[in-house]
């Protein structure tokens, strides 16, 4: 309940959080009514997502975007979270495989046009890689990324010229590196107050084995970590044994069709008790089965094929035309007072 403090007709309104990690004021005098002068704060995306971990049991499930588009189509759904991926930034902004090419600047920006494409909308955990760099680069990207209105992001212990974490020939560096880089990451967390989620992610185990995993996991967690993840399970029963040695602490789960780890559904995933499930490639291999059939539609018999019915006008709804428009209209603009 929050009771306005400076409203001589002080009235109460109530503030629901939604299954869909939107929160909604009162119907009644709520914003969908047009009440633009109640006070309303949008909560921080880190905010959020903090609260789906401590405050439910549930499984957050992220589907992985890439650019603008993924991600509105995945709003558009009413996914509770995102995620972003680095193998989906590194091929859509650099049309590069998955091999440390993508840089702070690269995933810094993606993940800020992403996180704030609605400040009301789901929170956004996004992909460090490796922090890239020594303890003052993994400072300065905590720091571009809380400024930047990521919820949460993972950091792993690959080396800097680091792969993707499905593929053969993995390196990771000493656990005391690693550590130096998660403690970087905390104390830069908690010198900004912030309460961004940080992932720990181990990329050990084609190396060193699932021993040297849970090792390096359980130093992470005492250390202030606030998730694990141990990246490239081989089977299911590995996955379902971490959540085990490592309970209560909460893991997340990279799911990666066609990767290194067994098909795990969702459901199977909440069974076993992670807490975070990412697809990285949710978005990223329809975008390229799709993209390509209708390429090879217009080399093949001069059309594209677009299904009736797809407008151009339609794709820019998904992101955000009526939004757009009602901004230009509540402001006095004519730009579409004859529509669009
Ligand atoms: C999670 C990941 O870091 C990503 O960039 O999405 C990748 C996904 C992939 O390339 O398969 C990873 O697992 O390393």
């Amino acid at each position: 309940m929050f009771i306005p403090q400076d409203s001589t007709n002080a009235m109460a309104i109530t503030i629901t959080f939604g299954a869909n990690g939107r929160y909604y004021v009162d119907k009644e005098y709520g914003r969908e009514q047009g009440a633009s002068n109640i006070p309303f704060m949008p909560i921080p995306g880190s905010t959020k997502l903090s609260r789906m971990l401590t405050e439910t049991n549930e499984l957050i499930v992220c589907p992985g975007v890439y650019d603008g588009l993924s991600a509105r189509i995945a709003m558009q759904l009413d996914f509770r979270a995102l995620y972003m991926t680095g193998a989906g930034t590194t091929a859509s902004r650099l049309g590069m495989a998955d091999l440390g090419l993508a840089q702070l600047h690269d995933m810094k920006t993606n993940a800020e046009m992403i996180a704030n494409l609605d400040p009301n909308g789901p929170p956004l955990i996004a992909d460090m890689d490796t922090g890239y760099g020594g303890p003052l680069m993994v400072a300065k990207s905590v720091q571009q990324y809380i400024q930047a209105g990521v919820a949460g992001f993972h950091i792993e212990d690959q080396v800097l010229s680091k792969r993707c974490g499905h593929l053969a020939g993995k390196k990771v560096v000493s656990k005391e590196e690693y550590l130096m880089r998660l403690r970087a990451a905390k104390y830069t967390i908690d010198r900004l107050q912030s309460d961004i989620v940080l992932i720990a992610r181990t990329d050990a185990l084609q190396q060193h084995g699932y021993e040297e995993c849970i090792d390096r996991l359980k130093a992470a967690r005492d250390l202030g970590a606030d998730v694990g993840l141990l990246e490239g399970f081989t089977s299911k029963e590995q996955a379902r044994q971490a959540v085990k040695d490592l309970a209560p602490w909460p893991l997340l789960l990279n799911m990666v069709e066609n990767g290194a780890t067994p098909i795990i559904t969702t459901k199977e995933a909440e069974e076993m008790g992670f807490r975070i499930m990412i697809f990285s490639f949710a978005s990223l291999a329809p975008a390229y089965m799709g993209i390509k059939s209708a390429l090879e539609r217009l080399k093949t018999e001069g059309v594209v094929g677009t299904p009736e019915g797809l407008s151009p006008r339609k794709l820019f709804e998904v992101c955000g035309l009526s939004d757009s428009m009602k901004i230009d209209a509540d402001a006095g603009g004519l730009a579409f007072s004859n529509g669009v």
